[in-house]
Order: C-alpha cells, then structure tokens, then sequence
C-alpha cells in the first residue's frame, strides 16, 4: 500500500480507487438553469452573445436549456439514483447580484438555498462554482474582465454567495476555466463577449486570476477550509518524431499561454515569460497582484479533454486564442475523434496529473471535467446506448487510476456532464450528458453510460 497525503492507494491489479475517493457530475448555471428571465435574474453576456446573429449554432440560447430552475428536485433524484457522491454546479452571478454589484436578489439566492438543501438531503455534496463565464451585462458594459474593477466586484459577490451557503456546502471553486473566458471571449471573439482583442484577453486573464485571489482570501477570512481553483489545462505536444527547434519553441508559447500563465500565477505568484512581455507593455499587473493571486488554495480543479497539438509551420497566421502564435500549426492528428472533433487521448490525463504532481507537489488534484460529446440518439424503446462515451470514460479513468498508482494525489473525478445542455458556440447539438434530455419535453433519459458510470461508482472503481 501507498500513501500520498491522505490518500492511501491500493496496489493491486485491480483498477480499485482510493477509499473516500470522490464520484460526481458537473455542470453549470446558464448551460442547464434556463429561467433567464425569472425572479429577478439579470441579463449575463451570455444571454447578449447568444442573440448575436451566427455566434451560437441554429440561434440557440440558454433561455430555458434544461429548464433546471424548475427540474432541480427531478435532477438531484437522478443524482441519488445514479450514486453521485458530489455535484458540481455554478451559481448565476446575475440571479444574485442582477447588475454586477449593488442589491442582492433574495430570489435569485433562494434557488440555491433550495438546491444545496437538496443535495444534502440526499446525500450529495455540493461543489460550488462562483464563476462558469455568465458575467452580468452590466459589469461588461463597464469594461468587463478588461477593466480592473471587475475582480473587485467578483470577491463582493462571492462573499455574498459563500455567507448565505457556507454553513452547508464547503467547497468552493472560484473561477472556471479563466483561459477559455478571457483567450476565447475576449481575443478569438468566438465565446461571450465576443471581443477580439489579444491585449483585451491578457487583461482579462490578469482580472480574473486577480477576482480568484481576492475572492480566495474573502472567503478565507470567513472561514472556508475547500478553495479551489478550476483550470482547463492540456499537455502541449509536437506529433513530430523528431521536433526541431522551431517546434519546441512552438510548444514552449502554447503551453506559457494555456497551461502555466495560470498555474504558475495561481500555484508560484509568477508568469511565464510569454505573459509578462505583454504585462510589461500593457501595464495591467500591478505590484502585489501576483500574490495575491497566489492565495494558498486546498485543491486544484483540472478540466482535461484532450492534448493541444503544435508544429512550428511557417507562413501560418496567428491563432487568435493564442496570440503571438503566427508560424503555428494546431494540427490534427491520427486518432480517433468525438463530435467535438477533439482527439481521443486518454494517456494525455495520466501525463497532466504527473506533471502536476511533479510541478507543483502538495496540491490535491480533483478531475473536475472530464467527459465528451458524440451524437446520442434514443432508440424506440427509450434506451440511448452510448458505448464510445463508455469507451472514453473508461480510458480516461484507467489513465487516472495510473496517474494515482504512480502516487499523483487525485482526489476525485467529476464527469461532465450530469445532463446534455447548452454547449456555448455549438449550442444543443453538442451532447456532453451522460443523462439525454429531449429539449422537446424535457425528459430525461440515463444513458448506457449513467448505468455505467453508477457501476463504477458502487463498486469505487473498475472492473480489473
Ligand atoms: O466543452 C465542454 C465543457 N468544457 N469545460 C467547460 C464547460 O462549460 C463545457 O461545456
């Protein structure tokens, strides 16, 4: 037996998980809530984006999703019914607060009240989420993440959340994924608010790593023992055999932008070169804003899909959600795909969680996203078999197990999704659920890999 933290690992043949290890399912507030509209919520700048002509597929908008503000008791019974020992959600920040700051919505924090309430009664923890990219308009209007003043606000409202909350959920995630909300939203333009400038995400990126620390240290003061971070992060690699020296320095930006201009601000209170040469010209980091970004933090929430493949190319343009990447190629390569068109790697996990256990040893990792789209059909009889999402859960979970074999000290892992929802630019055509909801009627259908996915959580583990 192994021991590394708290966690005591197993080793056997078996593909067993650590006891205690955590089991859930992850979603977030404008993707599945719907009820945009109602008792009190604010219009977010997804709700703005989303009636941009062309933004989302077919016109789609979260307006009513998967109508989760009325089905929430229907969904946490789904959640018991499947073993769920966790559920990850997002609290709408513009259901709490409708402009941004200011006057709070007692309706708007009532709906969360009722749903941990809920998920307690039936025995499922809840993971809180102050952040899944529904930024209030109005703070948009203002400047949005571009603008300092934003974070600020941000640690206001997570303070508002966490004091209403605390004395029954415990774990707390500040911001999801700042790369996608600030490199997509505000450079490439293809996500919420759909601005299209590289400085503009810089500073976006700079404001919501600083939102995570005041919002670390507000919630620190008043007690919270779980905060956590959530980072899309993916092993950069070169399909080359033999990468050059223009391909390596190819991997090098891509990963300084993607991967470490987070960790290494969130986990070491610096930024990698890349980063700083825009810092230095833009003059948007401020002194003590590294370290405050470093607030010490209990865990950190990594969402993987799969790795980011680069080659130097020569003549290629910039990709504008990686600024500075002109002679870069983001290559597809021979594998296997999901509807998303995203490479099936799953060794990609095992290869993330070492070099986080490596970087940065003493930080509990959590898998807080992991799962993929592929085009789901019911049959006659109601059933939705979805044996590739099977195929992918599993490869990922053995990729995970491997990483913990080897003493990575994963605590838990959260699939996404509970339910199909509203999957940004793609709309409703992208799948993530392991649950099929008919937007039609709103029924709910378990997939094969709900039933599955409840085996592997009885059973804490995989068949060996
Ligand atoms: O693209 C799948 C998921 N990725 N992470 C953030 C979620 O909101 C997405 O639906």
């Amino acid at each position: 037996m192994t021991t590394v933290g708290s966690t005591t690992t197993a080793r056997t043949a078996s593909q067993a998980f650590p006891a205690g290890f955590v089991w859930g399912a992850a979603t977030a507030a404008y993707q599945i809530e719907g009820a945009a509209h109602e008792d009190g919520r604010g219009p977010s700048i997804w709700d703005t984006f989303a009636r941009r002509p062309g933004a989302v597929a077919g016109g789609d908008t979260g307006d009513v999703a998967c109508d989760h503000y009325h089905r929430w008791r229907e969904d946490i019974a789904l959640m018991a019914s499947l073993g769920l020992g966790a559920y990850r959600f997002s609290v709408s920040w513009p259901r709490v607060q409708p402009d941004g700051s200011g006057p709070v919505n007692p309706r708007g924090l009532d709906f969360y009240d009722r749903l941990v309430d809920g998920l307690l009664e039936a025995g499922i923890t809840p993971y809180v989420t102050l952040y899944h990219w529904d930024l209030p308009q109005a703070l948009e209007d203002a400047g949005g993440w571009t603008v300092r003043d934003t974070a600020y606000r941000f640690a206001e409202y997570a303070g508002v959340v966490h004091d209403r909350l605390a004395d029954r959920a415990d774990t707390w995630t500040t911001i999801n994924e700042p790369w996608v909300a600030s490199f997509l939203g505000y450079g490439a333009g293809v996500h919420a608010p759909g601005r299209t400038s590289a400085d503009d995400a810089f500073r976006a990126a700079h404001h919501l790593m600083l939102a995570h620390g005041l919002a670390a240290r507000r919630l620190r003061e008043a007690g919270a023992e779980r905060i956590s971070l959530t980072l899309n992060l993916a092993p950069v690699l070169c399909p080359a055999d033999a990468p050059g020296e223009a391909d390596l320095a190819a991997v090098e930006l891509v990963d300084s932008l993607l991967n470490r201009q987070f960790l290494d601000a969130a986990l070491r209170g610096s930024y990698p070169d890349a980063v700083l040469e825009r810092a230095r010209r833009l003059g948007h980091v401020r002194d003590g804003d590294l370290a405050v970004i470093a607030q010490p933090i209990d865990s950190l929430g990594i969402n993987y899909y799969n790795p980011t493949y680069v080659r130097a190319a020569p003549g290629a343009p910039e990709n504008p959600a990686f600024p500075g990447s002109a002679g870069v190629a983001f290559p597809s390569v021979d594998l296997p795909t999901t509807a998303m068109g995203w490479p099936i790697a799953p060794d990609g996990l095992t290869e993330l969680l070492l070099r986080l256990h490596r970087d940065h040893p003493g930080v509990p990792l959590v898998v807080t996203e992991n799962g993929a789209a592929f085009d789901d059909v019911p049959g006659p009889d109601g059933r939705v078999a979805d044996p590739a999402r099977i195929g992918y859960l599993e490869g990922h979970l053995r990729a995970a197990h491997a990483a913990l074999a080897a003493g990575v000290d994963l605590r838990g892992y959260l699939v996404w999704s509970l339910l199909d929802n509203f999957e940004w630019a793609e709309g409703y055509g992208k799948r993530f659920g392991i649950v099929y909801v008919d937007y039609a009627d709103q029924r709910r259908l378990p997939k094969d890999s709900a039933r599955w996915y409840a085996g592997v959580i009885a059973r804490n583990g995989l068949e060996a």
